[in-house]
This record gives structure tokens, sequence and C-alpha cells, in this order.
């Protein structure tokens, strides 16, 4: 399977729908409008963080599970993602240490491979999408998302700089599974048919060179 990642509004949706479109394969991707307990978490994070990331952890693996056999099939979001997010929730007293600690184990057990299971749990994959503050702040804005506003929540921009910034590392130390990155600013796969042409081959030739 192939897996997505990169901060709010970097475009693993879309991306998403482009890959799957190319290698003729399933899409999955995890509904934000139909997630009941993200809004409540923006409007009370440290009531809702727990909540909210025990909600994906189940999501995101029943999105596994869907993908087994079909390596091409491709996830709008890594599962690892959320333990970033989940850290640093933790770290703005959103949540306790004994609940990270607590979901961290759980995250570890779950996605545990296990000798004799038919299929692994890790992608074959992940596509990184990294673009800069400013492209995030815009995407959010553009796209209109009431919960996700700064001008709703001052508080946020913050929340979403040190997001981006995580990121880097985030990426940088991901282990799980061979990986790759795309400079989400440079390469406006959405807007620009050149853009897209661009990445399109560049994860063909990378799924290729992975046999
Ligand atoms: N583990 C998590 N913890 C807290 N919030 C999360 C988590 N995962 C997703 N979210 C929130 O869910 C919303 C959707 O985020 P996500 O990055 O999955 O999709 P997106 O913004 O539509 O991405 P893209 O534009 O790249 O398709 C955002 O408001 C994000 O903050």
């Amino acid at each position: 399977m192939l897996v997505m990642s990169g901060t709010i509004g970097a475009g693993k949706t879309s991306l998403t729908h482009l890959v799957a479109e190319h290698f003729g394969s399933q899409a999955f991707y995890e509904s934000v409008d139909d997630n009941p307990i993200l809004p409540l978490f923006y409007k009370d994070p440290k009531k809702y963080a727990f909540l909210l990331q025990i909600y994906f952890l189940n999501k995101r693996l029943d999105s596994i599970k869907s993908t087994f056999g079909n390596d091409l099939d491709v996830l709008d979001r890594s599962i690892f993602e959320d333990s970033l997010l989940f850290h640093l929730n933790g770290d703005l007293g959103r949540a306790t240490s004994t609940e990270v600690d607590i979901y961290d184990s759980l995250l570890t057990n779950m996605m545990q491979e296990l000798p004799e299971a038919e299929h692994q749990k890790s992608p074959d994959l992940l596509i990184h999408i990294n673009i800069s503050f400013d492209t995030m702040l815009q995407r959010i804005q553009k796209r209109g998302r009431s919960f996700e506003q700064i001008d709703q929540d001052p508080a946020l921009y913050k929340y979403y700089q040190t997001l981006n910034d995580r990121y880097t590392d985030w990426y940088a130390n991901y282990d799980h599974s061979p990986k790759m990155q795309i400079d989400g600013d440079e390469l406006d796969f959405v807007a620009d048919p050149a853009a897209r042409a661009t990445v399109i081959q560049m994860i063909d030739e990378k799924v290729k060179s992975l046999g």
C-alpha cells in the first residue's frame, strides 16, 4: 500500500486521487466532514484530544486492512503521523503524559507485524508532501473549514507553525517503510498539469524501483 503524509492542507487528498487513478487502484479517504469528534476537538482540545486520537487510530487501521492484498492502493494519510500530532497536543498540555504513553503503546501493539500474518500493516511506500508554512496558511484559509480558521481562534497560528516545523524531523526519522518527498510549493499538482505529470512520474519511478 502507498500512503500520503504531510501537514494540514498539503494536498494529500488530491494526490491520493491522482495516484490511485494513475495506477488504477483504490483510494481510501478519511472523511473530515463526517468526523464527529474533530469540531469538538478544535472547540475544546483538552477534553477531546485523546478521544480524537483513538477515533483516528481505529479508522486508519480499518483503512489499512481494506488495502490488504493490493500493493498499489492508496491511503490519504499515514497512521504514523497521528502520533506526531498527538505528541504535539501532549506538549501543549492537551493530553496527559499517561494518555500519550498509552496511545504510543497501543499504536505499537496495533502495528506490530505478526510472523504468521499474510499481509503487513506497514506501507510499501510513504509519499511525503512538503509545504512551507506560508503555503499551509494559504491553503487552510482558501479551503475555509470553519473550525480550522485562525481568525476564529488565533491560538491556531502557533499550533500550525509548530506542527509544520515538527514535520521536518518526523519525515527525516520515519523508518517504517521506503519513503519519498514531493516539494508541494514547487510542484502544484492540483493547479498545474505539468507539475502533476512530473509528480506522477517521480512516484511511478519510485514504485518501479521498489519492484
Ligand atoms: N491525529 C490528529 N490529531 C489531531 N488532529 C488531526 C489529526 N489528524 C488529522 N487531524 C485534523 O484533521 C483535519 C484534517 O487533516 P488532514 O491533514 O488529515 O487532512 P487535510 O487537511 O484535508 O489534508 P490535505 O489537504 O493534505 O488533503 C485537520 O484539521 C487536522 O488538524
